[in-house]
């Protein structure tokens, strides 16, 4: 059919980028530059850090260490993007340690004062794992700007819990440790509201997504895949096939590209 396996050898895939001995559930922290990633990391971590490059990028791969309600958590504050687009080495990092790293949870850190800008972000990593939190950050700046956010209505939009924060006063900082624990154990199942194409979007989608699926076998996001190769994004190859030793050959992605109109491409493309 055009999708070659080269061959099925996958064991952690963690190993790649967290070194031996990171222990307990693994958490991951993403959000756009300047939300309050870090200083949520510190304010969990403490003195239990340590920084180092991210395996084979000059970019610095922070991780620390919590306990909460018995568990033991490796928290990775990821570098700040505004999108997983694989568009700098940050937003590489960022996406290759969502996708592959397999995080238990994924906390986006938004800024409550440009939700907008912010819930970009968010959107793209429910589309790859539903085991995510958003961390309303910045709220004390909020309530003196005056903005008011239906928080319960967030959360029932998106389908994930949304906990409101001021990191740099420590202000829902146990909360929101709670439903990391919550989601990492499985407590609470999030089901993030999934985003519904054009309908060309969608039938190409669906068709490259049944190629893609026996040969992720579940260890990514096959749909995800599938759009962001619709959309031309060819960068995402090499992570595959370094990262599950799986091998995508072009003619496929040429038949679902096809299948779509121009303008659909477009649009599609035209969301970065
Ligand atoms: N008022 C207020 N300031 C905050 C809050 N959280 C973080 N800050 C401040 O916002 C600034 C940016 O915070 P960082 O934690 O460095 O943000 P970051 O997301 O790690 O930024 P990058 O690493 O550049 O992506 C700092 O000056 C923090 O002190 C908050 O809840 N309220
Ligand atoms: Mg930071």
């Amino acid at each position: 059919m055009g999708l070659t396996k080269q061959a099925t050898g996958f064991s952690t895939l963690r190993k790649n980028f967290l070194p031996a001995g990171s222990e307990g559930y693994v958490v991951a922290l993403a959000g756009n530059p300047n939300a309050g990633k870090s200083t949520i990391f510190n304010a969990l971590t403490g003195l239990r850090q340590h920084t180092g490059n991210w395996p084979g990028k000059t970019v610095l791969q922070a991780r620390g260490r919590f306990t909460h309600q018995g568990h033991t958590f490796t928290l990775v504050d990821l570098p700040g993007t505004y999108s997983l687009l694989a568009n700098s080495v940050e937003e590489q990092v960022a996406r290759d340690f969502i996708c592959f790293g397999r995080p238990d949870v994924t906390v986006v850190v938004v800024d409550a004062t440009c939700l907008e800008r912010n819930l970009n972000l968010v959107l793209q990593v429910t589309e790859i794992t539903s085991a995510v939190v958003v961390c309303l950050n910045l709220m004390d700046e909020a309530r003196r700007k005056s903005i008011v956010i239906d928080i319960p209505l967030l959360a029932s939009e998106l389908g994930v819990p949304v906990i409101p924060t001021a990191a740099r006063k420590g202000e829902g900082l146990t909360r929101l440790k709670d439903v990391i624990a919550a989601v990492a154990t499985g407590a609470l199942q999030p089901v993030p509201t999934p985003i519904i194409y054009d309908d060309d979007i969608e039938a190409a989608a669906g068709q490259l997504t049944r190629q893609l699926q026996p040969l992720l076998r579940g260890r990514l996001n096959a749909r995800w895949v599938a759009l962001r190769l619709l959309e031309g994004d060819r960068s995402l190859l090499p992570s595959i096939e370094r990262f599950l030793d799986v091998k995508l050959t072009e003619p496929a992605l040429h038949d679902a590209h096809a299948a779509m109109t121009h303008a659909a491409c477009a649009a599609l493309a035209g969301r970065k």
